[in-house]
């Protein structure tokens, strides 16, 4: 089972976000364990210091190494991969994602302030990841994303016995426009094709749409959706020449 620790000063917002939906019900199930420890824990003084002023001046704080490099130890054995959630990294994608799912042991540090001593970065962190180019106030939000995103990648998460190859997302193309009742709403009416019960003529469409879909949307997704089909493709009919 994938067990995932995440270092944050604000252990409820993860906590918070785990206990939810698919999430909830995979670290019920034990599919999956999210732990939060926050540095505070592991300081000593009076006002519980977590952060301090940068050498070399400019404003904002830096979280400090000594709370840091205790809670990662506390956590911490051979089999971690320790990922910094950072500007710096490289930006999460869904293969990152899926590469994570098999790990038997992630360590997510979360960053506040201006980030953390870079120290803790050289001696612990084995890569850094980011979700995406915008200033945040920490780097929660990242290891929920991550999280989230990797969980639907291992088996039984999202019930149906198989991990995300299967998952109605995952062919990579945008979703076609869905509908649930009533039939006629604010004067729009269901595609007809939808309500026509006919399986395949359904399938057709929603393959059709979708792909219209992405096309007008997400050309970037699109060209890449056709580089994967047509691999796939050419590796098939490769195998078919090859075997006899
Ligand atoms: C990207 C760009 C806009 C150029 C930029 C440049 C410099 C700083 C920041 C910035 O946001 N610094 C603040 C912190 N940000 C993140 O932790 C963070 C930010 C973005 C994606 C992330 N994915 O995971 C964690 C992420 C770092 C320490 C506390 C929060 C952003």
């Amino acid at each position: 089972m994938l067990k995932v620790d995440v270092i944050t000063l604000f252990p409820e917002m993860i906590e918070g976000a785990v206990s939810h939906g698919v999430l909830g019900q995979a670290v019920k199930s034990d599919l999956l364990s999210v732990k939060a420890h926050t540095p505070r824990e592991f300081t000593e003084d009076k006002h519980r210091t977590v952060d301090d002023r940068p050498f070399g001046g400019g404003d904002g704080m830096i979280m400090l190494a000594e709370p840091l490099k205790k809670t990662i130890e506390k956590v911490q054995h051979n089999t971690s991969k320790v990922v910094y959630l950072s500007p710096q990294g490289r930006t999460l994608n869904a293969a990152i994602a899926k590469e994570f799912s098999k790990e038997e042991h992630l360590i997510f540090i979360c960053g506040r302030y201006g980030g953390i001593d870079q120290r803790i970065i050289n001696e612990y962190v084995d890569e850094e990841l980011s979700i995406g180019d915008y200033v945040l106030s920490g780097g929660e939000l990242g290891a929920l994303v991550i999280i989230d995103a990797l969980a639907r990648f291992i088996p039984g998460v999202l019930g149906h016995g198989e991990s995300a190859e299967k998952d109605s997302f995952s062919d990579g193309l945008l979703e076609q426009p869905n509908f649930t009742r009533p039939r006629e709403f604010l004067g729009q009416d269901v595609p007809e094709v939808l309500v026509g019960g006919n399986h395949k003529v359904i399938g057709e469409w929603k393959d059709k749409v979708s792909a219209l879909v992405t096309l007008k949307k997400r050309p970037d997704l699109f060209r890449e959706y056709i580089k994967v089909e047509t691999e796939k493709y050419n590796s098939l009919k490769k195998k078919k020449t090859a075997a006899p």
